[in-house]
């Protein structure tokens, strides 16, 4: 990827009305990139991409490609071309005429517009459809139209308002690939906007986590899965198992009380700018062993919670198990069964262990050290 700043948002923030949508997003994104905006529904995704394409104006904030202030300049005249989560076609015209549209508006002759109309099909795998009406194609094709339309302007920048949502499970996998690889293939910047998880696991570069109208953590998508910056996102990204514990740094370690259903331990602190106080634990249902409670060897560096079954369930794979843990509920997965009733050890490995000083814990973020050996309530 080259040209950083490629696509600059500086301070922008939207409004409809009295309600704040976006506030203060700054994003700065390289010629090339595939950039994910992913985050819960309302949380702003769509405004954000229609604030980039132009059809709405920030109420602060600039938009600029390649240095040059685009923010009050029309849709057409920004280089960019978006694919809506409908697909937008015209169902009364051809395949061939809705992938020329955009070149007939731009006045592009005929047999130019043919020419490029030609390209997209056999770019899509298209060939063979032109003379179909669009109501009469599958979601994958009307996909592909939708897509062929807006590459056939030749955009340098391509938005993408959850296109694949339409399609059935399996050909949505594919067509992941698919887009991710022509958008590699011809170098084009995307930004592509989900809600699902997964989607932009697999094929992003980079993932802009957005909630509640502000930036929560940008990274690869192995930096927000692996090191989530606020429990927001940890819990977004799959660990939605919550265990409220207390602690303090020492050292490099962080310093794990004893809890009704854990033993004192410590955890690295992977540079985390924990404090003492109460901590969220968070973890992920896979990233957890489980194993009978008289067989809790030391399995390594990582904190170790007993519970009891209260139900299983086989999802395929793996055993998924609801386990009681003191007041709470957590899920864990094994490789086999065990059977409700039964007395359980979680173990969950450091590395997956995401600890967050609860809110009210975290006044400052500076780093205290504790008298070693203390226990922190
Ligand atoms: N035209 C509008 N007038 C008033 N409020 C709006 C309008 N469009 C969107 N909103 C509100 O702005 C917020 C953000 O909407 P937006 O469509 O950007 O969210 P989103 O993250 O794309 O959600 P989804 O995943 O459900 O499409 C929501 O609370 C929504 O109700």
């Amino acid at each position: 990827m080259g040209e950083d700043g490629f696509l600059e948002l500086r301070g922008v923030a939207s409004r409809y009305g009295a309600t704040q949508v976006l506030a203060d997003i700054d994003l700065s994104i390289g010629k090339g990139e595939f950039v994910a905006l992913l985050g819960s529904s309302g949380c702003g995704k769509t405004t954000l991409l229609r604030v980039l394409a132009g059809f709405i104006s920030p109420s602060a904030g600039e938009v600029k490609v390649r240095h040059r202030d685009v923010t009050h300049l029309p849709p057409d005249r920004r280089g960019m071309a978006l694919v809506f989560q409908s697909y937008a076609l015209w169902p009364h015209m051809t395949v061939a005429q809705n992938i020329g549209y955009g070149l007939k508006l731009k006045g592009v002759a005929r047999a130019g517009i043919a020419a490029r109309v030609a390209e997209m099909q056999s770019l899509l795998g298209l060939d063979g459809l032109e003379g179909r009406k669009t109501s009469a194609l599958s979601g994958g094709q009307r996909q592909r139209v939708a897509l062929g339309r807006a590459l056939a302007i030749d955009p340098e920048i391509l938005l993408l308002d959850e296109p694949l949502s339409n399609l059935d499970a399996r050909i949505r996998l594919s067509v992941r690939h698919e887009l991710r690889a022509l958008q590699r293939r011809l170098g084009i910047t995307a930004i592509h906007v989900t809600h699902d998880r997964e989607e932009a696991m697999v094929m992003a570069d980079r993932i802009v986590i957005l909630n509640a109208g502000e930036i929560a953590q940008q990274g690869t998508p192995e930096d927000v899965y692996n090191r989530p910056a606020s429990a927001f996102v940890a819990a977004f990204m799959g660990a939605e198992n919550v265990i409220a514990l207390n602690g303090a740094p020492e050292g490099d370690r962080f310093m794990l009380a004893a809890g009704v259903a854990n033993a004192a331990c410590g955890v690295p602190l992977f540079g985390r700018p924990l404090v003492s106080g109460p901590v969220e634990a968070r973890f992920r249902p896979e990233a957890a062993r489980l194993c009978s409670a008289d067989e809790v060897a030391a399995i390594g560096p990582g904190i170790t919670f007993r519970g009891e079954v209260a139900a299983v369930s086989y999802p395929g794979g793996h055993w998924r198990h609801a386990v009681r843990v003191g007041d709470r509920e957590i899920m864990a997965d094994g490789a086999r069964a065990f059977e409700p009733g039964a007395k359980v050890a979680v173990h969950v490995p450091a590395d997956a262990l995401f600890l967050f000083n609860s809110p009210a814990a975290a006044p400052a973020p500076t780093v205290s050290r504790t008298p070693s050996g203390k226990v922190y309530a």
